[in-house]
C-alpha cells in the first residue's frame, strides 16, 4: 500500500427501518482535523481525476453505488515511489480511504447507477487559490489506464 494511505473497514448496521453507517469519527487515527464535508459524484463510466493536494488529506467514502478508486504515489522521498493502488470501494465494500498529500487520486464509476462519494477533507475549499492540482485523466505519465479489465 503507498505510504500514508489508510483504509477503514466500515460497518454497516441494517436494521427494518433501513442503515446507519458511521464514516469518521474523531477518535479515528486516521483523524487530522477536519475541514469540511462534500459530496461528489460521477455517472456511469466517468473518470474524475487525477487531482492531488499539497496540503489537504482526503478521507473518502462511497456511500451509493461502486467507485474504483486509484491512487499513485509519485512523492520523490517515499519508499512507496512508483506504486499505484487500486479499491473498488462502495456498497458492496464499504470503506473509508485516508489519502495524504502530494499523492494522486482518482476515480472512475463502475456501477450502473451514479455513484457518491462522501469526503471530509481537512482542509476547507479555497475558491479563489483551491489546494488542487490536476492532471489530465488519459494523457499522463501515470502508469494507469483507466480501462475496464474485462477476463
Ligand atoms: C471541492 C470543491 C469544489 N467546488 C467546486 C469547484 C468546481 O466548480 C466544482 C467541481 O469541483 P471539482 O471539479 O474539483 O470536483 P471533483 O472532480 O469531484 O473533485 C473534488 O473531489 C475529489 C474527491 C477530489 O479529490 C478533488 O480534490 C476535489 O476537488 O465544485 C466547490 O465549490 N467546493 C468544494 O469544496
Amino acid at each position: 500500500m503507498i505510504d500514508g494511505v489508510q483504509v477503514k473497514k466500515l460497518r454497516v448496521i441494517p436494521d427494518e427501518r433501513g442503515r446507519l453507517m458511521e464514516i469518521l469519527r474523531a477518535d479515528d487515527g486516521m483523524f487530522k482535523g477536519f475541514g469540511q464535508v462534500y459530496m461528489t459524484t460521477a455517472y456511469p463510466g466517468v473518470v474524475k481525476g487525477w487531482h492531488y493536494h499539497k496540503k489537504q488529506y482526503d478521507n473518502m467514502a462511497v456511500v451509493k453505488g461502486m467507485m474504483k478508486i486509484v491512487l499513485y504515489d509519485s512523492r520523490e522521498n517515499s519508499p512507496t515511489r512508483g506504486e499505484v493502488n487500486v479499491f473498488f470501494a462502495g456498497e458492496y465494500n464499504p470503506v473509508l480511504l485516508h489519502i495524504p498529500p502530494f499523492v494522486y487520486h482518482g476515480f472512475k464509476c463502475v456501477s450502473t447507477e451514479e455513484a457518491i462519494v462522501i469526503n471530509t477533507p481537512t482542509e476547507v475549499y479555497n475558491y479563489g487559490e483551491p489546494d488542487e492540482f490536476r492532471v489530465h485523466p488519459h494523457n499522463n505519465d501515470i502508469p494507469y489506464n483507466w480501462d475496464r479489465e474485462d477476463g
